[in-house]
């Protein structure tokens, strides 16, 4: 049932649901910014020559996030966070990793995620997404339940710094011997996991994720711990709904280090595109067909709020 909706509509229905917020993201508009660095872990060379884990400090620069194109949505509200980072390799290269913290995506096909989106378009009347519609999505994309599932279950964190934040598509880890391996990563808090209870669901402010990450970096760097699993034959490559079974090989392959952050106005974050598809050698995408398709519908996201659209 594969129709083939193409990044410009996908990118307009964004601007459908949540409005056209001149010169700003059309999806995970809400944000802050934060730079640091990564170290590597040169046990990671036995599946990538990425020059990622050469052992010496990288400079990084991240973003922090809240899904959709609403400005104004609630720290609370039962959406996915997102951890966005460029890695500054020497010679100029980049490596981006933009993730969030659900293990699994809502869509396996670009078709899913704009009727996702176009099914929470507010009713003219009540300027209110209509319950009925996104029950009907629902039922008519099982693609989309495993994440739901989740949101569902799982409360947002209380501070972007509790959060472990998955790369959820598969890659290839390309090593000297060009031996291929697949992989998932993610990226596990040093501070904990935690999530705010339902009684925090509701007594808290609309507003608090920024400072609160703010007032965190003030009493010392933010560190997460960047975690690689070893995929199985077998294991699915090209679907992002679907996890891997948990008993697959980790590996800990580095140390992420947040130690500054600011609001997004003017900071390095903002003008920023996190295509996730930016990749130096070592590291190389699947056929995922989300992965493929994000790259350019961050491009005319980007093409926008550049031009101050
Ligand atoms: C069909 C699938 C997807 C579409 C169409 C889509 C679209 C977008 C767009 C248009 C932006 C704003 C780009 C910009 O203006 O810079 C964005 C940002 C973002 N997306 Fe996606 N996305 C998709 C899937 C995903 C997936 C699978 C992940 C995580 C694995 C993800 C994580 C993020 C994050 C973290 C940001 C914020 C990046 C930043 O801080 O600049 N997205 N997305």
């Amino acid at each position: 049932a594969e129709t083939g909706v193409t990044a410009g509509q996908v990118v307009s229905a964004l601007e459908g649901t949540f409005g056209v917020h001149a010169g700003e993201r059309r999806n995970h508009i809400k944000g802050s910014c934060a730079a640091g660095e990564f170290i590597g872990a040169p046990v990671a060379r036995d599946y990538t020559r990425s020059a990622l884990f050469s052992g010496k400090p990288l400079p990084v620069i991240a973003r922090f996030s809240l899904a959709g194109g609403n400005p104004k949505v609630p720290d609370t509200a039962k959406s996915a966070r997102g951890m966005a980072l460029e890695f500054r390799l020497p010679d100029g290269k980049l490596q981006h990793m933009t993730m969030l913290n659900t293990p699994m995506f809502g869509a396996a096909t670009p078709q899913t995620f704009f009727d996702d989106i176009v099914s929470k378009k507010p009713d003219p009347v009540t300027g209110k997404p209509d319950p009925e519609k996104i029950k009907a999505f629902r039922a008519s994309h099982p693609d989309s339940l495993p994440q739901a599932d989740y949101l569902d279950k799982n409360n947002p964190p209380v501070s972007w710094a509790n959060s472990s934040y998955f790369g959820i598509h598969t890659f290839k880890f390309v090593n000297q011997a060009n031996k291929t391996t697949l992989v998932r990563w993610r990226f596990v808090p040093q501070d904990g996991e935690k999530r705010l209870s339902d009684d925090e669901l509701k007594s808290s402010p609309p507003n608090f994720l920024e400072q609160r990450l703010i007032d965190r970096v003030k009493q010392g760097s933010i560190r997460w711990d960047m975690i690689l699993t070893i995929g199985a034959p077998g294991d699915p490559e090209n679907n992002p709904t679907l996890s891997w079974p948990s008993n697959r090989k980790e590996v800990k392959i580095g140390t992420l280090t947040i130690a500054s952050v600011t609001s997004q106005k003017g900071a390095e974050c903002e003008r920023i595109n996190f295509d996730p598809l930016v990749m130096a050698d070592g590291i190389e995408p699947t056929n995922d067909p989300i992965l493929l398709f994000r790259s350019p519908a961050y491009a005319i996201s980007f093409g926008k709020r550049l031009s101050g659209k």
